[in-house]
């Protein structure tokens, strides 16, 4: 492969160009991944929530971090499990490992995202009841 052609792309077409990949990438793994599905759904929900219980600038800062920190990590997750399934559709003690650990990362974060999100809602909505 020549590895020139990048470089002499100009520049705000590269910049634009891997845009396009990225949107791309997040298109084809909404479409097939269940699990960003539902993230997806959850995150406008919480969206929604915060709008109606009207956040301040800094809960809404941590509730941007935990929705997009998420799905982010959900696409990375996806990202090794394709490399995986490319690399082997065999058994193999490494590609359990490998997908595993992506997994781990995604729940550990899942939890986060909950404890921030009871923190912030939990007391906006007792207040309600
Ligand atoms: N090639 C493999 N070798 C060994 N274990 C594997 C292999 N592929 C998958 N696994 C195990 O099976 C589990 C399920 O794998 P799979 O590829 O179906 O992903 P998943 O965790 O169900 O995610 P999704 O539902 O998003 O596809 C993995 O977490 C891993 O433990």
């Amino acid at each position: 492969m020549n590895s020139d052609y990048k470089d002499n792309r100009p520049f705000l077409k590269s910049v634009f160009r891997s845009f396009k990949y990225a949107i791309q990438g997040i298109i084809h793994a909404a479409k097939r991944e269940r699990n960003l599905q539902i993230h997806f759904v959850i995150s406008i929900m919480v969206i929604s929530l915060g709008i109606f219980l009207n956040l301040s600038h800094v809960e809404w800062i941590f509730i941007v971090l935990a929705i997009g920190g998420m799905l982010s990590l959900e696409l990375l997750n996806t990202a090794i499990e394709r490399v995986v399934d490319l690399v082997t559709t065999e058994y193999h003690p490494l590609a359990k490992q490998a997908k595993d650990a992506a997994a781990g990362a995604v729940f550990i974060y899942a939890i986060l995202s909950v404890i921030v999100g009871v923190i912030i809602f939990l007391p906006k909505i007792l207040t309600l009841l």
